[in-house]
């Protein structure tokens, strides 16, 4: 496989990476043109692109243009090609483009390979800063992207996903220690020794990896996306009714196999009132703090989600009706404690909490949810902001 991949002309491979990089930028573009794919992210992958396919066109001016223009142009353009990307994965999960450590490490790179001349023996340093920059900016990109992707899939489909820029950076650092080793080695890209023949083959492939991973990685965003939309009530972002139905149903059969679950049906107090005297707005706001409130008494494993109006329930996992009673107490207590401010003024929120346990005896969920209807209605009826535990 290797002697197959050391065959070829760099000219004609730099060539086909100058294709890819304007293929992959015009698909980028027109994905920010239709707006499917986040605006800022499709233009900062045109961005890398364009900075990359200009790394290797500059390259070819050399002789033709001063030396500042053609090899330390080219170097700087791949090196602020590499902090663009690293600056756009924290976009993909919606936060803010990381560009901080990439200017910094551009910059500092730049003056570097500017403080010395390329004429004359030159290459070699300038290599090296080339690719310990490159290495340490993807490096940076895999580690983020590994830490997004952890807080939204399983750690396997992390490591999966995030694995190609992980690649990239072992390609790159092997060609730094390359270099650094075989001090007389090929620095210039142009050369046409096997090592760096086959450098450019797989260059060639880590340009694809690094177009390919983030279109992905971008799909994926989107899926999910789409999978909050589905499963997430769109005012108080708490699980909607048939996301809920969905985990007790997988708590009920998981209870078959000797693990119990408990519910809490919670239903806001006098919500009406506060609806007519401070108006909708205000409704939904305080049903929105209820689920702040709410969320801060569960555990990741919990499921918390909004039955309809002002009517929630927490499937808990692996408690009891002695450990669900002590929750629903919580979350009674911070409730009543809790800040609820509209318009300057202060309202008062409590709720009513019904507690049932999952007993061997219930041959499906809904006995379960009964029961802690039950609990709500007896907790209502003792005069609201009271917790009611239903043991059968
Ligand atoms: N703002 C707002 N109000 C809602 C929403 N869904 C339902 N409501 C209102 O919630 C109110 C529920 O009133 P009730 O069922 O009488 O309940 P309550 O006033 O809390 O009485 P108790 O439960 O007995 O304490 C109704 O006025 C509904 O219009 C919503 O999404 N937003």
């Amino acid at each position: 496989m290797s002697s197959f991949l050391a065959h070829g002309d760099p000219a004609t491979l730099l060539t086909a990476m100058v294709l890819i990089f304007s293929v992959a930028c015009f698909s980028w573009g027109a994905m920010a043109h239709s707006k499917v794919v986040p605006t800022k992210v499709s233009l900062c992958m045109a961005t890398v692109n364009i900075l990359m396919a200009a790394s290797l066109l500059t390259l070819a001016l050399r002789g033709v243009v001063p030396d500042l223009l053609s090899e330390w142009g080219s170097d700087v353009f791949s090196i602020c090609a590499m902090a663009v990307l690293r600056a756009t994965i924290p976009v993909l999960a919606n936060k803010r483009l990381a560009w901080r450590s990439g200017a910094v490490i551009s910059a500092g790179a730049s003056a570097l390979l500017a403080s010395r001349p390329y004429a004359g023996g030159g290459m070699h340093w300038h290599a090296v800063v080339v690719f310990a920059a490159l290495a340490t900016l993807t490096l940076l990109a895999a580690v983020d992207a590994w830490r997004e992707l952890r807080t939204e899939v399983k750690r396997g489909m992390a490591a999966l996903l995030s694995g190609p820029l992980f690649m990239v950076c072992l390609l790159l650092s092997y060609r730094l220690v390359q270099i650094v080793i075989n001090a007389e080695g090929p620095a210039n890209l142009l050369d046409t020794q096997r090592s760096n023949v086959l450098f450019l083959w797989l260059g060639l492939l880590m340009n694809l990896l690094l177009n390919g991973t983030i279109a992905l990685l971008v799909l994926l965003q989107l899926i999910l996306h789409i999978q909050r939309l589905t499963r997430l009530d769109p005012l108080t972002q708490a699980l909607n009714r048939r996301a809920l139905q969905e985990a007790i149903r997988i708590e009920h059969t998981r209870l078959r196999r000797g693990k119990p679950y408990a519910v809490l049906m919670i239903d806001m107090d006098n919500f009406k009132h506060l609806n007519d005297t401070l108006g909708h707005a205000a409704g939904d706001a305080a049903l929105k703090r209820l689920v702040e409130i709410l969320g801060d008494s569960v555990r990741d494993v919990d499921h918390l989600g909004r039955c309809g109006g002002e009517e929630f329930c927490v499937v808990l996992p692996l408690t009891d009706l002695a450990g669900a009673t002590l929750v629903a107490e919580r979350m009674r207590y911070t409730l009543e404690n809790a800040e609820f401010i509209w318009q300057g003024r202060p309202w008062p929120l409590t709720a009513s909490f019904g507690v049932a346990e999952a007993l061997p005896s219930d041959t499906s969920e809904e006995s379960v949810l009964i029961r802690a209807d039950q609990g709500l209605f007896k907790a209502k009826s003792q005069g609201r902001n009271v917790v009611q535990a239903r043991e059968s």
